[in-house]
């Protein structure tokens, strides 16, 4: 029996009671090592072993579901504890309301909401049917579906989910194996029917038209929902009703289907669309021409989302919860595409791009061409656009992979070209970053940009003659990128950096003695740079490579810079 204060494991200290089903008391718990709450699933004591031995295995398999499953819509488990009989599951906390819990409280919600609610549950419903083999929830209904305070829903209570083709089905009682009467799907309770992916369209049906007409299914049967609130739209009626088919066959295959008509719900109003042709007659056209570029696949849960004008919000949102890249692209393209000077979705494209230590040819294509279709909006807002364009050179001048086209005026490197195609990209949008007297990084920007600068004039300023005098403000540059990667914790612009340094201090110590850098002042760059090495934890092949060439190049420079100092006669200075 667990008790308020008591501490668990030495580890987790109970605060309280906040929910109770059928079968549990859910406890709100702080971890004392990690200073975190969790929720605690306590599973109801009975005196019936055969029953607390259904009890159990239904909870393994619960766990044991989901901790195969990252879905931000999903809670994690991340303890299960025999605690002297008590059977104790650690998961992380939602904080928020079960949704049935607010159609209690408030009665039928708002067809925007529930509509975006819906498309996330259909977002989550897809992750499992993706599954392979694919996981039936089986069981949605509102009180299992929390709300977070900033409008995301999370699944709970995976009793009853059940992979494809397994067997092992827990069972709970009739009413837990079968669903939810009401909410279940028919085929459910049909001992001889098959149940798939289609079982929580209907139940998810179910549950929005509990949500929209706060009639329960549990008691009232489910019937076309303008029969209940005339004022909602055609289209949502049609949603619903379709989605609740109680032949598998009529109801969509598939969330990814139903999402899109949620998104579209409106669209297919005809009085919405009278109303909508009015207020957006202008917009519409402008903003369907950026939706016509993102071409996004028609099976996408978020692709043609360019009509939901006036949900920039809602694209973010979708964007930063997604689990696929591509979709999150698509999210913040769409984003793009209702408020084009808006910075904030092509800083998460920069994210979404370099999260694999790459920027594609094909990644810098599409946002080269969405950031110069919209240039001069973004403009507009010189302080974002400084901030923008410092990201930006950072993406390409570390994690460019496109073009190595080669200039002439490159120098020769032992690294080959690209890192010179890199800062070529790079140099522009350091040189707008740094022109921006207001802006934090302005001073970095310059540095970028000069070393930039400096790589791509140099050679022809060896050849003519010119070059004296470049190689010290160079080293400086050198000094100031190193000093910033070292105190900026990422190890790709550490390592970039090192390289950098380490490449210039094989190639260029007699030039920059000559043009007055001291040994000290090298070697003090060669220590910073040993240092980085130092620091790096190679968490992938590329970098791993980078820091490999950083260890196999530092005796090398530290050789260079030894004979940059022996004088002709052969004395070391
Ligand atoms: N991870 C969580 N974070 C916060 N609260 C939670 C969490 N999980 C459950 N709860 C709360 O505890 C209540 C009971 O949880 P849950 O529905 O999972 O229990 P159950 O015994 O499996 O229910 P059921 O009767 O549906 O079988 C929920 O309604 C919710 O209020």
């Amino acid at each position: 029996m667990v008790v308020v204060n008591e501490l668990i494991r030495h580890r987790y200290r109970i605060l309280g009671e906040i929910g109770a089903g059928g079968m549990s008391v859910v406890h709100l718990a702080r971890d004392e090592r990690l200073n975190k709450l969790w929720a605690v699933k306590q599973i109801r004591g009975s005196s019936d072993p055969v029953r607390r031995d259904l009890v159990v295995r239904s909870l393994t398999v619960e766990a044991a579901m989901i901790k195969g499953l990252d879905h931000p819509a999903i809670p994690r488990i991340v303890d299960l504890i025999d605690d002297d009989g008590d059977l104790l599951v650690v998961m992380d906390y939602v904080e928020g309301r079960t949704l049935e819990s607010i159609i209690d409280s408030d009665g039928p919600q708002r067809e925007d909401d529930v509509a975006d609610w819906g498309v996330q549950l259909c977002d989550v419903l897809e992750y499992l049917h993706a599954r392979r083999p694919p996981v039936v929830f089986r069981d949605m209904k509102p009180s299992n579906v929390m709300l977070t305070p900033d409008g995301m829903v999370k699944l709970i209570d995976f009793g009853i989910a059940l992979e494809s083709g397994t067997e092992d089905r827990p069972h709970i009682g009739d009413d837990r194996t079968l669903g939810t009467p009401g909410y279940g799907a028919p085929e459910q309770f049909d001992p001889n029917a098959s149940v798939d992916s289609r079982a929580d369209v209907y139940a998810l049906g179910a549950t929005l038209f509990h949500l929209l007409t706060g009639s329960d299914p549990r008691r009232n049967a489910i019937v076309t929902v303008r029969t209940i609130r005339p004022g909602l739209s055609e289209g949502m009626e049609r949603i619903i009703s379709r989605a609740t088919s109680a032949c598998p066959g009529d109801r969509y295959a598939g969330c990814v289907e139903m999402a899109y008509d949620l998104l579209h719900y409106r669209e297919r109003d005809r009085a919405h669309r009278l109303m909508l042709v009015r207020r957006w007659r202008g917009f519409l056209a402008a903003v369907v021409a950026v939706a016509a570029c993102l071409a996004f696949g028609g099976a996408s849960l978020i692709g043609a989302a360019y009509v939901t004008a006036i949900d920039f919000d809602h694209w973010m949102r979708v964007g930063s919860q997604s689990t696929r890249p591509d979709h999150a692209r698509a999210a913040y393209l769409t984003a793009i595409g209702i408020k084009p000077s808006s910075t904030a979705p092509y800083g998460r494209l920069i994210a979404l791009y370099t999260a694999d230590g790459i920027l594609s040819d094909a990644e810098e294509y599409e946002y080269n061409t969405v950031i110069t279709q919209n240039a001069e909006l973004l403009r507009a807002d010189a302080d974002e656009w400084a901030a923008l364009s410092y990201e930006t050179g950072k993406m390409y001048w570390y994690y460019y992979a496109g073009s190595s086209e080669r200039s002439t005026a490159d120098p020769p490197s032992a690294e080959g070209d690209q890192r010179y195609a890199r800062m070529r990209a790079a140099s522009q949008w350091m040189r707008d970053a740094a022109s921006n007297t207001g802006f934090a990084e302005r001073s970095m920007a310059g540095v970028y940009a000069d070393i930039a600068e400096f790589n791509m004039g140099i050679v022809p300023r060896i050849n003519d003659g010119s070059d004296r005098g470049e190689y010290g403000p160079y080293f400086g540059r050198l000094k100031n990128l190193v000093t910033a990667a070292g105190r900026g914790g990422n190890d790709v612009l550490g390592m970039d950096s090192a390289n950098l340094a380490l490449a210039a201090m094989q190639v260029y110590p007699r030039k920059f003695r000559a043009d007055g850098v001291d040994r000290a002042d090298m070697e003090r760059l060669l220590e910073s740079v040993g240092a980085l090495i130092e620091s790096t934890v190679p968490t992938t092949e590329s970098l791993d490579g980078q820091r490999r060439d950083a260890i196999e190049g530092l005796p090398c420079a530290r050789s260079a810079v030894d004979n940059a100092f022996v004088d002709v006669t052969g004395a070391s200075r």
